[in-house]
């Protein structure tokens, strides 16, 4: 339900903006799954693949391959703390060129302590050369509208800055992409610093697709996201029934609210399907259908 109580502009064709070139994501796993529900994504949309521990080089690259054939534009993620040897960067970055077309990239440090191999951060990786030369249109990093539970904030703007000067150089646009969240305020709060910190790039905001209390709940103390009580039921869940499930709708609504594309800039919504991709693709295409009706 709309709420215009706040005296805040509504504006209604903004749910569609932020909905008009929305992301994905996907898990090496998820081919088949992908292959189902093709026909209810939009040909185009880009389809990001996480880079697990656990899946195989080979698995990431066949799930790239398959997006691209597929008729969507797959963006890999690569973990810079998770890569072994420069040989081992070099192979993967040349399949994805070679197998899938790559013209994106998500390049983020990973949750290893320590890193597997020479790539310490993100910025590192980016400046190793690597990236160069492939024909990449853009790369995406991250951003964390509430903050990370292990890196302080002043280290994450600098890096922030220090990646978009070295993808500057690179002549590669930067794109963010953010955690997801539950909650439309700190994360428009966020979009407004990056902003005023002269930041201009595309912030995909990263969204849960539609699922239930306790994986949404699993995800988020995985990743280090705040789900609390008074969050989530805002969000339209109640911890006490861990047998509830619920998409993002409120959450979008009260983002199309809140933004202004004069101030926030360019802006999209990312999808972290964690009930599903089918689900959430089909989730998508209802809300777009209910706010077109
Ligand atoms: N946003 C997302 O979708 C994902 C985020 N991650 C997160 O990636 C984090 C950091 O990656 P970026 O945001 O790309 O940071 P980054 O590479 O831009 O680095 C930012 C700052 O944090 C430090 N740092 C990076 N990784 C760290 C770690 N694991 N532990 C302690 N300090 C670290 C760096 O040295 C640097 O000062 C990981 O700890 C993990 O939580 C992992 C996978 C996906
Ligand atoms: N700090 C941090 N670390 C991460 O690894 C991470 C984030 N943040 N933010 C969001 C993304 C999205 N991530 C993921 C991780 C796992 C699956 C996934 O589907 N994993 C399983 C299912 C596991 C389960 O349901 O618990 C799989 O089949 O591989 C999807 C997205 C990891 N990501």
């Amino acid at each position: 339900m709309l709420d215009v109580t706040q005296g805040q502009a509504v504006a209604p064709e903004s749910a569609g903006s932020l909905l008009e070139s929305f992301s994905l994501e996907m898990t090496a796993k998820d081919v088949v799954a992908l292959e189902e529900a093709a026909g209810i994504i939009p040909p185009g949309t880009r389809i990001a693949i996480a880079f697990l521990p656990g899946e195989t080089f080979e698995a990431r690259l066949k799930a790239a391959e398959r997006v691209r054939a597929l008729g969507f534009d797959p963006a890999p993620h690569i973990s810079a703390r998770r890569i072994a040897s420069e040989a081992e960067l070099r192979g993967f970055l040349e399949g994805l060129v070679a197998k899938a077309s790559i013209r994106r990239l998500f390049v983020v440090a990973g949750d290893p302590p320590v890193p597997e191999g020479p790539y310490e951060d993100a910025l590192s990786l980016i400046r190793s050369g690597m990236l160069n030369d492939l024909g990449l249109e853009s790369v995406g990093v991250s951003g964390y509208p509430e903050g990370h539970p292990e890196i302080g904030s002043p280290a994450l703007w600098q890096a922030m800055r220090d990646k978009r000067d070295a993808l500057a150089d690179l002549g590669i646009s930067m794109t963010i992409l953010t955690q997801f969240g539950f909650d439309a305020r700190p994360i428009v709060d966020w979009v407004e610093q990056v902003r005023e910190s002269g930041i201009d790039a595309l912030i995909r905001i990263g969204v849960p697709g539609p699922a239930g209390v306790k994986t949404l709940l699993r995800f988020a103390a995985r990743c280090g996201v705040g789900a609390s009580a008074k969050v989530m039921s805002r969000y339209g869940l109640s911890l006490t029934q861990l047998m509830g499930t619920a998409g993002p709708d409120r959450l979008i609504e009260d983002l199309a609210r809140r933004v202004d594309p004069e101030r926030h800039g360019p802006l999209s919504l990312h999808f972290y399907p964690f009930g599903g991709i089918a689900k959430t693709a089909e989730w998508v295409s209802d809300f777009n259908a209910r706010k077109a009706a």
